[in-house]
């Protein structure tokens, strides 16, 4: 017989062999189309570096998810984002179980046992359907049905010693190792190691309210954050079915991208452009605050967007779609926000492809782009006018670096530094220099509320007069 070396089940044996594969079933079972989704998914994000988002989009995404009823789906979301953010342990966690790797062409069986070791060891569903489902997804793929056996025995082992698996598996860093070592390298290992952890925890629901923030943390069951932010707590479902969601008296921000618009200080009568504007949760902070807004984005379906979530909050601002680079007022701005496209390496608690999907290259080039636009950004600024620069990344390539750059070619631009006695409950988020840096491991939760917040880059920049 010519079995190719390193392709057969044989090499593949779990280190303790326990209970052998079932037979192959021909019948489709319920939960099945979500595992086999799931797996699929994640395995366009991890190896073809597809956004998440996109492949999840109920209009555009990913065809077989969107076949799935409401329930499966927000079950394969909820499989997708745990194996995302622990995909390092849980890979570590296979491995232990497994006497040698397993073969390249066994990359789709690898995302089905990752898919199936995400919900044993972090979710709440029974474990012996997810052990039968990932050998009946086996089964069914003739490339994966020599190693039915060892799924088999690798989940059940999983299941008993989860405990075990999960303690021995701890010290592995949650993070891809590329974004470990930017990490370690800005903040020092040990803060490095806890925004690591805290980006395995999914954030809660954040929401700007146009006014009255303690009156609205009392009707929705939540609390007022040290941003003026109404924090809910645990709360599934959707929160268009909430109190004022319909009369427009608030929208979903998290904490840390409120931040930004508020470091104008007074905006009334103010003209200020938002260059990056969709959806538009900065947008519509400057408009409550009183400014007259113009608002820049080059996306039209987030244009569109922007505008219909302007609409529900009763808002106005003037809308420009196109590129930013081409805006030129007619007058010179009190002020611009620059809220800039980047890495997004801080909202990975809700977008944990991010780390998956882009890598040291892409922050380098999005570093180039931003730099170039915080230089445009502060030509349509009068003197004594302010550019409040930011960003979602974690990475000072894409925040502070840049913006010293900036300031250092150009005299006439002087920081403005933020006060920490201005930020009650916030302090450890100003730096020296006086920028706003918030990561996750900010704002401790307690037994109600989740804690942290988005990675945030903001800089107040002033032109002199
Ligand atoms: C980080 S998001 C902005 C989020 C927004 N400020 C908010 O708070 O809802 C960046 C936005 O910039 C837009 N963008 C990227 N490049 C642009 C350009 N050259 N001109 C205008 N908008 C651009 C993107 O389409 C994206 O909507």
């Amino acid at each position: 017989m010519n079995e190719k070396k390193n392709n057969t089940s044989s090499n593949f044996k779990p280190k303790k062999k326990t209970e052998g594969a079932r037979p192959d079933r021909p019948a489709l079972k319920p939960g099945l189309e979500v595992r086999a989704t799931a797996a699929k998914l994640l395995a366009a994000v991890v190896e073809r570096k597809i956004s998440l988002d996109g492949m999840l989009d109920l209009t555009h995404g990913n065809p077989a998810y969107k076949a799935l009823s409401d329930a499966d789906r927000a079950l394969t979301r909820a499989i997708l984002t745990t194996a995302l953010r622990h995909l390092p342990r849980l890979e570590a966690a296979i491995a232990s179980l497994i006497d040698s790797p397993l073969p390249e062409g066994a990359r789709a069986l690898h995302h089905v046992l990752v898919v199936a070791a995400a919900q044993i060891l972090h979710l709440d569903v029974p474990s012996h359907a997810v052990v039968d489902l990932a050998v009946e997804q086996a089964n069914r793929d003739p490339r994966n049905r020599r190693f039915a056996k060892l799924v088999n025995a690798v989940l059940r082992r999983l299941v008993r010693e989860k405990d075990e698996v999960l303690a021995a598996t701890a010290a592995v860093s949650p993070v891809p190792a590329w974004y470990s070592k930017r990490l370690t390298a800005a903040y020092g290992v040990d803060e490095a190691a806890r925004i690591a952890e805290a980006q395995l925890v999914p954030p809660a629901i954040d929401l700007t309210v146009k006014s009255d923030p303690q009156g609205w943390a009392e009707k929705l069951d939540g609390k007022v954050l040290p941003t003026g932010s109404v924090r809910l707590a645990a709360f599934e479902g959707a929160v268009s079915g909430l109190e004022g969601y319909g009369e427009g008296e608030w929208w979903v921000q998290d904490a840390a991208a409120s931040i930004p618009a508020k470091l104008f200080g007074d905006l009334k009568g103010k003209r200020i452009a938002d260059l990056c504007a969709a959806p538009g949760g900065k947008t519509a902070q400057l408009i409550a605050a009183g400014a007259e807004v113009t608002a820049v984005e080059q996306s039209p379906n987030r244009l569109a967007r922007l505008k219909e979530n302007l609409a529900r909050l009763g808002m106005q601002a003037e809308l420009i779609g196109g590129d930013l680079f081409n805006y030129k007022p007619d007058t010179l701005l009190d002020g611009v926000l620059l809220d800039a496209p980047c890495s997004s390496t801080g909202t990975t608690r809700r977008h944990p492809d991010v780390l998956w999907t882009k890598g040291p290259e892409d922050i380098g080039k999005l570093a180039v782009l931003q730099e170039r636009m915080l230089r445009h950004a502060v030509t349509l600024v009068k003197p004594g006018g302010v550019v409040v620069f930011s960003n979602c990344s974690l990475d000072p390539a894409e925040g502070e670096d840049l913006v010293e750059r900036v300031l250092a070619d150009n005299p006439h631009l002087q920081r403005v530094p933020v006060e920490a006695k201005d930020w009650p409950g916030l302090e450890t988020a100003i730096t020296k220099l006086g920028e706003f840096r918030t990561t996750p491991a900010m704002l401790p939760g307690d037994e109600r509320f989740a804690g942290g917040m988005d990675g945030f880059l903001a800089s107040v920049i002033r032109v002199a007069s």
